[in-house]
């Protein structure tokens, strides 16, 4: 089976999370005496299930070989999940629908144009960071504290066959 990949866009990913670009901010000014923009409250980060706390890393990704699979997918229970990439890299995201255990007719697959990122609303199923063109680093806004905040699940075969993502 191959997975059709869409351009992202903040209302298709809407019932995954949130878009992350200076397109999608709630608000946006100026500020330091004019020098700067601020664009405001962009995605919310919502990590303070069961005493968690917010904490900022960065992922430095290499690209997954081609045809990039889609054996598995996780989801962080306790708390969403934040992607921005640092140097305007182009990279995937495979979400599923729901809260069930995804089923490869619940997935859903997009293309960042390199100047979004996204926020996994918590508990959303996705698959971890799919990088395409070269080592990438992405500044990472997640959850640090007690209790398990990761579920992962192996997909099934369809067909015989993996699935894999329709990019080239
Ligand atoms: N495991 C980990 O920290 N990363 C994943 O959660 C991911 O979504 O890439
Ligand atoms: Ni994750």
């Amino acid at each position: 089976m191959k997975l059709k990949v869409e351009p992202l866009t903040a209302d298709d990913f809407a019932p995954f999370g949130e878009v992350i670009s200076t397109a999608t901010a709630r608000d946006s000014y100026k500020i330091n005496l004019g020098t700067t923009t601020r664009f405001h409250d962009i995605s919310r980060v919502d990590v303070g299930d069961q005493g968690g706390a917010p904490i900022i890393s960065i992922f430095r990704g290499t690209p997954r070989a081609k045809p990039i699979e889609i054996k598995m997918m996780e989801r962080h229970p306790l708390g969403s999940q934040a992607f921005m990439p640092l140097a305007g890299q182009k990279f995937l995201i495979v979400v599923a629908s729901g809260t069930d255990t995804p089923t490869p007719d619940t997935l859903r697959a997009f293309i960042s144009d390199g100047t979004q990122g996204v926020t996994y609303a918590k508990n959303v199923w996705h698959h971890p960071l799919l990088v395409l063109e070269s080592d990438s680093d992405f500044l990472i806004v997640d959850r640090s504290g007690p209790g398990e905040n990761l579920n992962e699940v192996d997909l099934p075969l369809v067909d015989g066959a993996v699935i894999t993502l329709d990019w080239s």
